[in-house]
């Protein structure tokens, strides 16, 4: 298997070049153009990889992923239905437009930024601190890494630039869709996207998910079966932003990207995948990334339609 993740990297290297590093948060621009690894974790926690596994990148959207769990597990779906819809979108990630076009103001995914700063107000915790420390702690079980951090240079760009998204949770505030402070839930939503990971880390959260919530290793089960259903649902329709439909027909797996150039992917049941390639296609999707997971997919026959 290594051997096969050895040749889908060199096959893919060179995709790299024709994609671009994420600049609109100035502290990604320092990352490898170049970079591109996979890793793969199995339902017997056996563990394969290739190419630039050791790189460290900020999970920026794949947190996105972790968030819903978390409101999903202190929230039933039918309440979270009532502030965020699960419809997918051909907008940008950031869009603001189709919070006013559509007419509900409903964020349309956990998926996108709106979406995803609306799920953190879901998620209980007395103080903002304890919201957010619960995420993260979550974070930590389910990638079974107790020493991930914080990169506090991403952290402080994020939010030293992050006006879009202020828009967003602004826009939300007026039209009840929210009703925190603004400034504490972006305060959370920056910080979970400046997480350090490898494509170990992602993979870790995959397989969970390709197990239906029980951890391989440890045979413990971190998330609800029916949890598990609705976010591989969502990353399925929504987590490749606008690329999601064309991700479905080359690749095939519920997957979830962020522009710190990670995808994790899932194959039901066999594999949690970790991708990592910073330069970024016009959807903001690893552009080598993508090509890997569309070999993979094909190679090993892991499409799940
Ligand atoms: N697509 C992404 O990964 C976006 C996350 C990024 N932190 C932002 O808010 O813009």
């Amino acid at each position: 298997m290594n051997q096969v993740l050895q040749e889908i990297i060199e096959n893919n290297r060179s995709w790299t070049e024709k994609g671009t590093i994420a600049t609109y948060i100035p502290e990604l621009a320092k990352a490898n153009p170049h970079a591109l690894g996979v890793y793969l974790v199995d339902m017997q926690n056996n563990e394969y990889f290739a190419g630039d596994v050791h790189t460290v990148f900020s999970i920026q959207s794949i947190s996105k992923i972790i968030t819903f769990i978390c409101a999903l597990t202190d929230t039933d779906f039918n309440t979270i239905s009532k502030v965020i819809s699960v419809e997918p979108t051909a907008d940008e990630f950031n869009s603001i437009a189709n919070l006013e076009i559509k007419n509900t103001n409903k964020p349309l995914n956990p998926m996108i930024n709106s979406g995803a700063i609306a799920t953190i107000t879901l998620v209980k915790g007395k103080t903002y601190e304890e919201k957010f420390q619960r995420i993260f702690h979550f974070f930590k079980l389910v990638t079974d890494n107790p020493n991930l951090t914080i990169n506090e240079a991403i952290y402080q760009s994020e939010s030293s630039t992050g006006d879009r998204n202020r828009s967003l949770a602004y826009y939300m505030k007026s039209t009840g869709i929210i009703h925190d402070e603004v400034e504490e839930i972006l305060n959370i939503y920056f910080k979970l996207c400046s997480i350090n990971v490898t494509c170990k880390d992602i993979a870790r959260i995959g397989v969970v998910l390709a197990n239906n919530g029980i951890q391989p290793y440890s045979n413990q089960r971190v998330i609800r079966k029916d949890i598990c259903q609705i976010v591989k649902a969502v990353m399925s329709t929504c987590g490749m932003y606008s690329g999601s439909g064309s991700f479905a027909t080359t690749v095939g797996m519920p997957a979830k990207s962020g522009v710190g150039g990670g995808i994790l992917a899932v194959v039901p049941h066999k594999f949690g995948i970790g991708v990592v390639g910073p330069a970024l296609d016009a959807s903001g999707n690893s552009i080598a990334g993508i090509k890997v997971l569309t070999e993979l997919s094909s190679r090993l026959d892991l499409s799940i339609y």
